[in-house]
């Protein structure tokens, strides 16, 4: 559109539908979508603007990059998306001109979900609320700041600050700990809905850049409240320079080993050989993409491999990476070790669900023990599902098991994840200290009763929410 054009007042019909669905908790309004958003065919399409970076940082999620990963955050957290007008008469973006303004009917929304706040980005879409639509449906809308580049003056982290209420206002879901199975039949149900496999595994490895880098940052999510709580040793996230730490993993620190946080080098990622493997392979894309330099160690070029959609994610990344990063197969222990001296921080995507046996075969157990001597020796682990070499399901651990800072998994948390410390604890069996399984009749999810533990391997366990799942399980649980 030239400026002349953008000069001439257009007679805009909206276009884009709402988001929202019967579990809507908020609604946040805009005014009318932009030009870029009208192209995009989504709201807040301008690539300069904030919104999806607001919304992500609030819920500590990494930027949703496509309409459909707009959606399905939105969805996930409880939150309607719209706007106030169906029409009007507008030059360009500028608020200022609108004339022949026509509300939307917002009842749509209202009535088919307990929506029981209302926001506004931005005055103008505050000020047409309160002429057009508040009258008719009751409602009081908390005015927002709006994430438009106009709105220089506002930076991304007082927009955060400011839209906290938005995410004050909605109830969290908390996906519940599902058998390996019940996550594998997920998986397919959330294919059926819409997102395959290969687009999964894109989110997963996004999730694990995104944690990873976090850590790199000093910005590892809960670690200071587990500082606070006193929490110490090689089990604890690493959350400061020189963290006192048993080598053992035991809490009580040695004194003779500290654990630094190098933030110099490159990442080291390593990739197994089947789905796990692919998650390193995107999350190794990512990192390159944010200047982060990486190396990726691997048994088997990309062609090798044969797993899918592993196989095309590592095919893609090794075609994408810039110069800054190197791929490395099948290297020796050597070179492992001196890559892994002068690293800051490693992904442990080697082995997650699809782990069998009771022992961890060649090359990945000696990976797995040069790979916990770095650690002592103050390089982060982040594992990609599960520390390779602990059963995900049943939460025995092979003689070489990762141990790991932080376990990003994926979906929902898997009962090999934890251990009961509290007898009161939905399990099979086992006694107090023993790892987590809880019940799930017929694929469904059963909650356990106790505060759920990590088990010492994991470190600090996130939970990627990689789709909507809430209606899943619940057509699932029948
Ligand atoms: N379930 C899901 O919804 C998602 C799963 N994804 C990833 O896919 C993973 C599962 O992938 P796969 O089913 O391919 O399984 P894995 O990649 O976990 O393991 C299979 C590979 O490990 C090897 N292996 C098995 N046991 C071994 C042993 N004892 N010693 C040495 N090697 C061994 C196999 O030969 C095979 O190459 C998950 O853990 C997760 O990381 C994500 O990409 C996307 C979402
Ligand atoms: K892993």
């Amino acid at each position: 559109m030239t400026k002349e054009t953008q000069r001439q007042p257009q007679s805009v019909e909206h276009g884009i539908p709402p988001v929202s669905d019967g579990r809507s908790e908020v609604l946040v309004l805009g005014t009318m979508p932009s030009p870029k958003s009208r192209e995009a065919g989504f709201f807040y399409g301008h690539p300069q603007n904030r919104f999806w970076r607001v919304l992500a940082a609030l819920f500590d999620e990494p930027v949703p990059e496509s309409n459909a990963e707009r959606t399905d955050l939105l969805l996930r957290h409880h939150i309607a998306l719209w706007d106030v007008l169906a029409s009007c008469d507008i030059e360009g973006a500028s608020d200022a001109s609108i004339r022949n303004a026509r509300p939307n009917d917002l009842s749509r929304i209202l009535h088919a979900a307990p929506v029981r706040h209302v926001f506004c980005t931005g005055a103008t879409s505050a000020r047409l609320y309160g002429k057009l639509c508040e009258p008719v449906c009751g409602i009081a809308a908390q005015k927002l700041p709006s994430t438009s580049p106009a709105n220089a003056a506002w930076s991304l982290p007082r927009l955060v600050e400011a839209y906290r209420p938005v995410a004050e206002a909605v109830t969290c879901f908390e996906p519940p700990v599902l058998d390996v199975s019940a996550v594998v039949a997920l998986e397919r149900a959330i294919a059926a809905a819409g997102t395959p496999l290969d687009g999964l595994m894109r989110r997963a490895g996004r999730f694990l850049a995104y944690e990873a880098r976090k850590m790199l940052e000093g910005k590892g999510a809960d670690g200071g409240a587990v500082a606070e709580s006193g929490a110490a040793g090689a089990d604890a996230p690493l959350v400061a320079v020189g963290v006192a730490a048993g080598s053992d993993g035991s809490a009580a620190a040695d004194g003779t080993r500290h654990r630094g946080f190098r933030r110099e080098g490159p990442v080291v990622v390593f990739c197994g050989s089947g789905n796990n493997g692919g998650d390193g392979w995107v999350a190794a894309e990512y990192l390159d993409r944010w200047g982060i330099p990486v190396r990726v160690v691997t048994a088997r070029a990309p062609e090798d491999l044969r797993a899918e959609p592993a196989r095309s994610a590592a095919l893609r990344t090794r075609a994408v990476l810039s110069d800054r990063a190197a791929v490395l197969v099948a290297p020796d222990d050597g070179e492992v070790a001196d890559l892994l001296a002068a690293s800051p921080l490693a992904i442990d995507a080697i082995l997650g669900t699809g782990f069998s046996h009771d022992a961890v075969k060649a090359p990945f157990d000696r990976w797995i023990r040069v790979l916990n001597d770095a650690r002592v020796r103050g390089t982060v682990v982040v594992a990609a599902d599960v520390p390779s070499g602990l059963s995900a399901q049943t939460g025995a651990a092979a003689a070489d098991t990762v141990r790991a800072d932080v376990t990003v998994t994926m979906i929902a948390p898997k009962p090999g994840l934890y251990i009961v410390r509290d007898q009161g604890c939905a399990r099979r069996g086992g006694a107090e200290g023993e790892p987590l399984a809880v019940q799930v009749p017929g694929g469904q999810a059963a909650a356990a009763t106790a505060p759920l533990v990590p088990a010492p391997c994991c470190g600090r366990i996130r939970v990627a929410p990689l789709a909507y799942i809430e209606p899943l399980l619940e057509a699932a649980a029948g």
